[in-house]
Parts: C-alpha cells; structure tokens; sequence
C-alpha cells in the first residue's frame, strides 16, 4: 500500500518535472509572439467547441422576494412569440380577465431572431431535492429563463436586443391588461379588519371614449393634447423637479359629462381609476396610506368635492356638538361608539392639500387627480389653485357641436334639415348633454323614420325648456321687482320715522328752550 502512493507520488514528481521543463523549453525557444498565439489558438480551440453564452433570468430577486421585473417582461415578450412559435404550450387564463394566454412549457426551446442574430430562449424550473412541507405548493420552485447566443453576438444581445424584449415584454402588458376600477370601503369581514377602509377593485369596463364625449372639438383636442403630454413626459417632470402627476378640475351642472370625461380619460390614456371616497376616509392618516398604495398609471378621482369635504368650518361644529353630548353620556360603552363616530371622517382640507403637493406625492408618479364638482364656486381657493389643479374644465350645456357628436353616436346622422332648428334651439336653451342624450335614444331596432322622431322630440323638449327657462326669468324678474319695491318701501317707512323722530326731538327742544327762556 505504501509502495504504491511512494509509486504514484514518484510518477506524479516525474509528470510534473516533464510539463516544468517543456514549458521551460516553449517559454526558452518560442518567441513571445508565437506563445500568444498559440494562447489564442486554444482560447479559440475552446470557444470552437462550445461558442455560446447562457443568460438566466430568475423569477425572483433580492432578499424580499421582490419579482423581477425583467422576468415578467420576458415572459410577456415569449408568450407573445411562443403561442406560434413554439410546439409544446401552457396555457392560463390571465387574472381578473376571460382571456387564455398561452406561453412555452418548461424545457421547450424557442427560437427568435432580431437583427440577423438567431438566438434560444429555454423557460426551466428547479425544484428542490429535500421535499419539504410547505403551506404554498410549489413555494420553493424556482423557475427562470434562459437566453442562449453566440458568443459573437455578445454586442448586439446586450447592447440593443434585451432592451427590446424588456420594453416590448411591458408595452404587451400594457396592452393586455385588464383595467380596474377600484373604490375605498371599510374592510368587511371579521371585526378588527372593520377599523381601516381599502381598496377593493372591479374590472373597468366603461365604454366611455373622448370620440363618444359630446364636447366642443377643439377643447377636447386640447385636453387629449395635454394628457398625452403628460403620460410622456417622465423626462420633462424629472427635468423641472416636479413630482410627475397633474391635477384636472371638472366643473359644471350635473348631466354635462363630467363622471363621462373621467371614464374617457381613463380609456385613452389605458389607466386605472381609483374613486376615493372621502367620506368614507376616516382620518388624514388613513388618506395618505389609501394615496400611497395607488399604482402608477391611475387615476385617481374625487367626486363632488363640495360635498365630501366638509371645509374644516363645518366639521368643527360636528365636533363641538358631540362634545355637548358626551357631557349628557355617562355610559362608556356608547361614549366610546361616540367617539368612533367622531373620528369620521376627519379628513381635513389641509390633509387633503398636504397629500396633493406635500412630500409624499412624490411617491410614485404617473398619477393623474380629479376633482368633479357642480359648484366651483364654493370651492376653497386654496384647493383649485393652479399648480394643485394644473387645469381647469368647464363641462357646460349642450350647444350644437356637441349635439353632433350626440347625434352621430346615437342616431348616426351627420347631418339633416332638422339640424338648423336645433342648433338655433340649443344656443338660446340651457339643456344638458345628459338631457338631449335621454330624447335621443331609440326606442326600437334603427330605423330612420325613427330618428326624425327623436329629432322632432327633442325640439319639443328643446321648446318647452326654453318656454319654462323664459317663465322662470319672468318669475324671477317679478320676485325680484317685489323684493326691491318692499325694500324701497321699507327704507321710504323708516326714513319717515326717523325724520318723525327728529321732529319730535326738535319740537321737544323748543319747548325746552322756551320753558328756559321764560
Ligand atoms: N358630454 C357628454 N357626452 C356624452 N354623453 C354625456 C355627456 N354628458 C352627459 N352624458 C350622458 O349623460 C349621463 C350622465 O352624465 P355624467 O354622469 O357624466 O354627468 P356628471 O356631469 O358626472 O353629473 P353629476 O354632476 O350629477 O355627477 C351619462 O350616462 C352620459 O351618457
Ligand atoms: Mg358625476
């Protein structure tokens, strides 16, 4: 036995001794330029034999289990390839939405080529030897993607061909993304949960288009302009310095569109809506986790804002009269449900400004917030001032260009010897496009003896609102006259009992006088 490791140990020394001295000999007798060569050579020799590069993707990165983005744009990009690519599919419906979308099956290989350059993606999973018990099945899978080239395409891969797949694998996910709608309620379930409202969301699913929207052209021109201006401009913000998000208020009379534009807005710019009501928001605390747990590329909306924020001046009567009852309370059961209530809702404008433009606005941009409100003017300045609300919309009465689009959408008629009537009516009547659109729709399958009909009924409306706008005026006039006549009468009565007064005092002052004198 110890012979034998002497043997080998000897043997080794003497292979070892045999390799020292060729190489001596190469370095000795090569020149340097030959021996780099020959270095080369066996590099090449060796890429020869297996030239390609292996890139792996995992689903997962970091520590917090954070799922890679890169991952989820790859698998995008080969769902989009694999579904006519590739022989062996999977297939799953995607969440919240009736669609298949089918992608590779584990170890299929496919092909793609960009610019000339052939290269392999491969989807693989590993699962662990040790089975262990876990609460998720398939927990500790892992499951990544592999991106094989060649070696000579190193620049072309890494250079352009990853940023495509990347920005391409997001716009498909864009594209097949299923809208949400999601509002703010108070969370159901067991009891603890009943403390703190969240989101809950339903598929967005408003057929509401700026193509539909009955608007002045140029208006709604200006503000698709603006909002495709907006959604772009991640440089621009980050040039300025401004947290990337931009305020819309919506104004006028109910009926004119306004819950419309938000839905059209929504679909054009492929965003999400999140209807905050601030009723619900019991304090300034919990507004700002609802804010912040938004995503990016949504909207946020408040509506009548009038009406869901008590301007602070209101909200402290509310206080002081719970404060009244609680003296009367003695029980602390019922105190402490009091209490409860008087937390509602103590979002306060200031709170509400702070979330707008303070620090945390930042966080996350891409955020559009609207207001909708029916009564500007009882808005605190301090809310709709520019900068908070970047720009300000009128959705007002229908007149005759949004009366086309109405038309067009609901009877589709360009145009008719009807028109004119209308168009005269509609500039001397206040009507709503909700109104007009109401004496516009069919009652029956399409048929055009039909859409005279409604033509022909909206005039009738149109007549009667403006015949009752007229009588109202008159009414109006004739209260008004009334008012003013009682306040002439009234200021003529008192002026007479003060010059009565007066008199009296004078003639009292005379009498005095002469009493004096005499
Ligand atoms: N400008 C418009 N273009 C097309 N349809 C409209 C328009 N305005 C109103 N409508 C129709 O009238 C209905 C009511 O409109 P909408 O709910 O948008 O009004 P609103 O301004 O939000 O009213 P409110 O102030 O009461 O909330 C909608 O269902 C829509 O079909
Ligand atoms: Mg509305």
């Amino acid at each position: 036995m110890m012979m034998m490791k002497g043997e080998q140990w000897s043997n080794l020394g003497s292979t070892m001794a045999a390799i020292m001295f060729v190489y001596a000999m190469f370095r000795q007798y090569f020149p340097p330029q030959l021996q780099d060569y020959i270095f080369r050579y066996g590099k090449k020799l060796s890429n020869f034999m297996y030239p390609y590069i292996h890139v792996t993707f995992d689903e997962f990165i970091g520590e917090r289990m954070k799922k890679s983005e890169a991952f989820s744009a790859i698998q995008n990009y080969l769902s989009d390839k694999s579904s006519s690519n590739a022989k062996r599919l999977k297939a799953d419906v995607v969440k919240d939405s009736q669609s298949l979308v089918l992608s590779m099956d584990y170890n299929e290989e496919i092909t793609d080529e960009f610019n000339g350059v052939k290269l392999w993606w491969s989807a693989n999973r590993t699962t662990p030897k040790s089975q262990q018990f876990s609460f998720y099945p398939g927990a500790d899978e892992k499951r990544f993607y592999t991106l094989k080239f060649h070696k000579r395409d190193r620049q072309v891969i890494t250079g352009i061909y990853l940023s495509h797949v990347l920005k391409q694998g997001k716009a498909i996910a864009a594209d097949n993304r299923q809208r949400k709608l999601y509002s703010n309620g108070t969370g159901q379930g067991w009891p603890g949960n009943r403390s703190s409202t969240t989101w809950t969301h339903v598929a967005f699913e408003h057929p509401a288009t700026f193509d539909t929207l009955a608007m002045d052209e140029k208006k709604k021109r200006e503000i698709k302009k603006d909002l495709v201006k907006f959604s772009n401009g991640k440089e621009y913000y980050a040039k300025i310095g401004k947290a990337w998000k931009r305020g819309y208020l919506l104004y006028g009379p109910p009926g004119t569109g306004k819950s419309t534009m938000v839905a059209a807005m929504a679909n054009f710019l492929n965003y999400d809506v999140y209807d905050l009501e601030l009723t619900t928001v019991k304090n300034n605390v919990e507004l700002r986790r609802l804010l912040i747990e938004t995503s990016n590329k949504s909207i946020i909306v408040i509506e009548d804002i009038d009406c869901s924020l008590d301007l602070t001046g209101q909200r402290e009567e509310k206080k002081k009269k719970k404060k009244d009852d609680k003296n009367e309370e003695g029980d602390p059961i019922s105190a402490m449900s009091k209490n409860e209530e008087r937390k509602e809702s103590e979002v306060t404008l200031s709170g509400l400004l702070n979330f707008i433009d303070g620090i945390w606005s930042a966080c996350g941009g891409e955020r559009i917030i609207v207001f909708t409100t029916n009564h500007v003017e009882k808005l605190d300045p301090a809310l709709i001032r520019r900068g908070r609300m970047d720009k300000h919309i009128e959705m007002s009465y229908c007149r005759f260009e949004a009366f086309k689009v109405l038309a067009k959408n609901y009877l589709d008629i360009d145009s008719h010897p009807l028109f004119g009537e209308i168009g005269n009516l509609l500039e001397e009547t206040d009507m709503t496009p909700a109104d007009v659109a109401e004496n516009l729709m069919l009652n029956s399958d399409d048929d055009e003896e039909e859409g005279e009909t409604c033509l022909k009924n909206l005039i009738e409306a149109l007549k009667t609102a403006k015949e009752e706008a007229s009588k109202k005026a008159e009414e109006d006039a004739r209260l008004e006259a009334e008012k003013e006549q009682k306040e002439k009468e009234e200021a003529e009565k008192e002026q007479s009992v003060k010059e009565d007064v007066t008199q009296d005092a004078i003639s009292a002052k005379e009498v005095k006088d002469n009493g004096v004198i005499h």
